[in-house]
């Protein structure tokens, strides 16, 4: 390794004090920077992930170019469904769509396991590749959560409401039961073999779950996220948690046995504190805030420090992932004022 391992990201997952805020970006890997743009030109994003030298490459630019305190690996959450059966297609401008949706019991039964050897040995190729030669930063290891990866597998594609999800979770509670056993499998499999290879942290993306109220949320899936969460637990690395307008739910969250609670915009850090979490919060700021002036992002930053920063264990990210439009230069000057302003805030 060339550089010295900055771990700055990794202490203050696990609570610890560190010399200033770090920071990372969701979809950091991505549209917004132009030398990504040209490889998507010529490929897809399965066929990136399928190259891990190219797939490596799409990982490291944002660490190099924004300075950022942590990788996320390049692929996306519907990279293991293939391996059990299920026909996935990414299309562009609209996402994730499923040609052979679930529909019944059977349908579940009929899914497999994954074998992360057999099935995505590109995934830990490109993990090994980072982390033992190329990264300077801990790389950030994912998987999707069984409701966020079950809405995609039961709608057949992105949905604003989920009512098929739910109308299968509510009307077939043994087929839903059977499904989350089999993604939490999934999950448990897939997230351990990242972790073997090297990721040294790991975000649990449950985007949509948010849908959901408190009490589905107690009965349908927290069974289910209790036994991801214990299990990946042995592994000791930091455990993230991460979804989209379920401000409601990161009360349940902080009860599971993770490490950080992710935050999207919508609640303020120090609401959340308020609510009694205090385990290390990575957040929140509006994505769409990058797109205003820098006084306004810089103003909107600053308040969101000087939250987070009261109590150790403070992880500055966006409330989502970045849009394609946002500037580079935003991203990278952003980055240097987070490090700057808590650097001096700390060392007061
Ligand atoms: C729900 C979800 C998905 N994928 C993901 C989530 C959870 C995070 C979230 O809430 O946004 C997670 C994801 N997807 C991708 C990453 C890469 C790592 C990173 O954050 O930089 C990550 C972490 C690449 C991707 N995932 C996708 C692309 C676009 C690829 C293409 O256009 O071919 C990339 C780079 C496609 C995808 N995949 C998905 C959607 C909704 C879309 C389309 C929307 C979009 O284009 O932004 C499902």
């Amino acid at each position: 390794m060339s550089k010295t391992f900055n771990d700055t990201f990794l202490k203050a997952a696990r609570g610890e004090r560190t010399d200033y805020v770090p920071v990372w970006y969701m979809r950091q890997a991505g549209r917004s920077q132009p030398e990504y743009r040209e490889i998507k030109e010529k490929y897809s994003l399965f066929e990136i992930t399928h190259q891990p030298e190219l797939c490596a490459y799409v990982t490291r630019l944002p660490v190099e170019q924004y300075n950022v305190d942590a990788a996320i690996l390049y692929k996306d959450i519907m990279t293991p469904l293939p391996a059990i059966g299920v026909d996935v297609e990414i299309k562009s401008g609209i996402g994730p769509v499923i040609s052979n949706p679930i529909r019944t019991l059977a349908d579940v039964e009929k899914l497999g396991e994954i074998h992360p050897e057999e099935d995505v040995p590109y995934v830990l190729d490109t993990i090994k590749l980072l982390t033992r030669e190329q990264l300077s930063v801990p790389l950030i290891g994912f998987s999707g959560a069984p409701f966020t990866l079950a809405s995609y597998m039961i709608e057949g594609g992105p949905s604003k409401n989920y009512n098929k999800t739910k109308a299968f979770m509510y009307a077939e509670p043994k087929a839903w039961f059977a499904l989350m056993d089999k993604l939490a499998e999934v999950t448990i499999t897939y997230v351990k073999s990242q972790i073997k290879a090297g990721a040294k942290a790991i975000q649990i993306f449950d985007s949509w779950v948010g849908a959901l109220n408190v009490q589905d949320y107690r009965h349908y899936i927290k069974p289910v996220m209790e036994r991801i969460f214990s299990s990946l637990k042995e592994e000791n690395v930091p455990l993230i948690m991460f979804g989209v307008g379920a401000s409601h739910l990161a009360r349940e969250w902080h009860d599971l046995p993770l490490d950080v609670v992710g935050l999207d915009w919508r609640l303020q850090i120090k609401e959340a504190r308020e609510m009694g979490i205090h385990k290390t919060v990575q957040g929140n700021l509006d994505p769409a805030i990058l797109l205003a002036p820098w006084e306004v992002i810089e103003e909107r930053a600053k308040a969101i420090l000087d939250q987070g920063m009261e109590q150790p264990g403070y992880i500055f990210n966006l409330g989502h992932g970045v849009f394609p439009s946002v500037n580079p230069e935003t991203l990278k000057r952003l980055t240097s004022f987070i490090h700057e302003y808590s650097a001096q805030k700390f060392n007061r």
